[in-house]
């Protein structure tokens, strides 16, 4: 997407922000301040005020019939507006556009146990535009009920004012980031906006530690070597990596998936923690502190894990940087020109989080004045484009925003995204809890009567449950 729009998507996702329109100097004029600015309250993936590390409780709702009996499948294919779509229980009196198909089968049979119709878009365009969405929403006078809606959608106040005048109550974005949405004027509007946190901590971490290893020990650079027919037999300086075992590992962010990553990286490779976040994460250090001591009982070194107070100390000092922070009007172009030149010449820097912290621009040069430094990139500033010349680079493992792809995840995140907009539909209040394992797992019918996740709960006044 145009640069603009990725700014004005960011301008719309933080809360310091009082215009919808912040200009890109305003953006990179704050970046000087960043050690001292606030980064968004919350961290990544967690819209709760939890410690990212607290124990997991779960929480078992009443073994009631709550959400209805499940009704037998219903599926026809229709279009609207030339648009073609599937629709799930044709006569649900709720109706709930989807504006992409969802892995899993436990997300429909929520929305069709609320009585809910839903259509899914089944278009091949992989990002829908405004227009079409508007369409799918709206066209013959059609009312909507609410929305499952994608990170590559941009949630716009246009798109809200249409979801409202077709008596829209409720937007759930199928992420744990929203970025994309304009929460403010969803708010405005009187729109909740329901994200998906807690289900995609382990597997964004194992990616994060996939394109760690991917990148530091060179793997796809073997992996094209091998196949264009290069490997002429072993060699003592063949695809030299690092080895990471005991090195430092800088986090940006240690809300739960930099935790989860940190833990694997402590606990896994004897890597020792430097943390960077405006919350100190007890949990964590304590965690380290464990781990370090039953290394030391078995005669081998412990580890630590240090916050440090500022992102340019952690930068000269790790081998390893992952980032796991919000984009926000702070963290846009955390990494810049004068950032990365801190960093040591054969690290490896990690981006699971969101593009535009990278100026991929500065970091496609750094790649290519230092071949030692590696990178691993599952998020860009302008996704689907890359910034000319860094397919190019070797040194570089990228690949196409998958962090949160494991069959678990995806089907956790549909299931969240339903239950947002199903319960928000029956006037049901929101979880407050940190777990949401009651959601995805278990029974249906032992599921919270809640909404997982509303990122606007409070200044929409909705309950929250007791
Ligand atoms: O949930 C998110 O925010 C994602 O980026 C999905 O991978």
């Amino acid at each position: 997407m145009a640069l603009l729009g990725a700014l004005r998507r960011l301008a719309c996702s933080s809360s310091e922000l009082s215009a919808a329109a912040a200009p890109a100097s305003r953006a990179v004029s704050t970046l000087g301040s960043f050690s001292t600015a606030k980064f968004a309250k919350n961290s990544f993936d967690d819209n709760s005020e939890q410690p990212a590390l607290s124990g997991v409780v779960p929480i078992h709702g009443p073994l009631t019939a709550a959400w209805g009996p499940t009704p037998p499948p219903q599926t026809i294919s229709t279009s609207v507006g030339g648009h073609p779509v599937v629709v799930h229980n044709e006569n649900g009196s709720k109706r709930v556009v989807v504006t992409k198909d969802l892995p899993g089968t436990r997300w429909l049979d929520i929305l069709t146990a609320a009585n809910c119709r839903v259509e899914i878009c089944a278009h091949e365009d992989f990002i829908l535009s405004q227009t079409t969405i508007k369409t799918l929403m709206s066209e013959g006078m059609r009312q909507c009920h609410g929305v499952i809606g994608q990170l590559t959608e941009d949630w716009s106040d246009e798109l809200f004012a249409e979801l409202h005048n077709a008596g829209g109550s409720v937007y759930s974005n199928y992420a744990v980031g929203y970025n994309n949405v304009d929460v403010k004027a969803a708010t405005r509007h009187g729109i909740a906006v329901g994200n998906t946190p807690g289900v995609l901590t382990e597997t964004t971490a194992e990616l994060a530690a996939s394109l760690t290893f991917a990148a530091a020990r060179r793997i796809v650079e073997g992996d094209r070597y091998m196949r264009k027919g290069q490997y002429m037999g072993w060699g003592p300086t063949l695809m030299v990596g690092q080895l990471l075992q005991n090195k430092t590992v800088g986090i940006v962010g240690a809300g739960r998936i930099g935790s989860a990553y940190a833990r694997m990286m402590a606990e896994g490779h004897k890597c020792n923690i430097l943390y960077h976040d405006p919350y100190q994460n007890k949990f964590l250090e304590d965690y380290i502190a464990d781990y370090s001591k039953f290394l030391e009982s078995k005669g081998e070194t412990g580890v630590t894990c240090t916050k440090v107070e500022t992102v340019e100390e952690l930068l000269q000092e790790a081998d390893v940087v992952s980032l796991h922070c919000n984009l926000s009007e702070d963290t846009y172009h955390l990494l810049n020109e004068d950032r990365l030149n801190m960093m040591k010449k054969d690290a490896t820097l990690i981006n699971c989080a969101r593009g535009p912290v990278i100026d991929e621009v500065a970091l496609t040069n750094f790649l290519q004045a230092n071949e030692n430094f590696r990178c691993g990139l599952d998020v860009y500033e302008d996704e689907p484009n890359l910034t000319p010349g860094l397919d190019h680079c070797e040194n570089v493992v990228i690949v196409p925003h998958i962090a949160s792809a494991s069959l678990w995840t995806r089907s956790g995140m549909a299931t969240l995204a339903a239950a947002n907009v199903a319960a928000r539909l029956r006037n049901k209040p929101v979880y407050n809890k940190p777990d949401i394992l009651p959601f995805v797992e278990g029974p249906l019918e032992a599921m919270p009567e809640a909404s997982p996740s509303i990122v606007n709960a409070e200044q929409l006044g909705l309950s929250m449950m007791s």
